[in-house]
């Protein structure tokens, strides 16, 4: 199983209360799924996410990688696994202001040691592949909302992950700059990298194989 999500619960603290906002969900995917997870606003879809990526620590449950439980892994490590294992696509702009497109995407590459092997070549092949040489050796500040999407979508698969995790990659999107990235989204997939995304479009959800619904932490029918 690439992906192992099991009873995973978060608890914040909201005044005197505790509340879980994520409340013991469990999911599996295989490789080459596409799963999408939807829900209203503040229903515990990012916060599901980033446990997922490795990026908050659960209150309880796990999440396994290829039977690699992430939580028993120390912070070091998880952040090696994850820059290794994991493309994952954070909510809005997160592309480094003063690197160019290819920087922007060759950047992971080097936050884990590989040792005789060169990134370039890779990074414009994948700029290529997503229509947007053109971008190589522009900085965000002077590329349009889809265009960042994109650079963000290729920073993610310049360490060939299994999985990539996306938290609402067309938002604040126009139909046709949505639809560039899902058709880029759905070539990954269909090349055998699995899909997670959180989404609040249908459009976007119609493209998975399999849509989640979240309300209050939890999944639901
Ligand atoms: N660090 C935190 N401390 C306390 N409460 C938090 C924290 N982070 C999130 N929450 C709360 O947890 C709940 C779930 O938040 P989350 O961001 O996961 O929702 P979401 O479904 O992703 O929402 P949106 O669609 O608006 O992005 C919300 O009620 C939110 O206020």
């Amino acid at each position: 199983m690439l992906l192992n999500v099991k009873n995973l619960r978060k608890d914040y603290q909201r005044g005197q209360q505790t509340f879980a906002a994520v409340n013991n969900v469990s999911f599996s995917m295989q490789s080459g799924d596409f799963n999408c997870i939807m829900g209203k606003s503040g229903s515990g879809k990012t916060t599901l996410l980033n446990m997922i990526a490795g990026l908050l620590t659960p209150t309880q449950g796990k999440v396994t990688f290829n039977d690699v439980n992430l939580f028993e892994l120390d912070d070091q490590q998880v952040s090696a696994f994850r820059n290794q294992h994991i493309g994952y696509i954070p909510q809005g702009s997160s592309l480094l202001p003063n690197l160019t497109a290819i920087d922007n995407i060759r950047l992971p590459y080097y936050l884990t040691k590989r040792p005789n092997k060169s990134s370039f070549s890779y990074a414009k092949s994948l700029l290529e592949k997503a229509k947007v040489s053109y971008l190589q050796d522009v900085y965000p500040a002077n590329m349009s909302g889809g265009e960042m999407r994109r650079i963000a979508i290729l920073r993610a698969l310049i360490c060939q992950p299994q999985i990539i995790i996306a938290d609402e990659p067309t938002s604040d999107l126009d139909e046709e700059s949505s639809t560039d990235i899902m058709q880029l989204l759905k070539e990954i997939n269909q090349q055998g990298t699995a899909l997670l995304i959180v989404t609040h479009d249908h459009d976007v959800a119609n493209y998975s194989q399999n849509i989640l619904k979240m309300s209050a932490g939890r999944f639901i029918e």
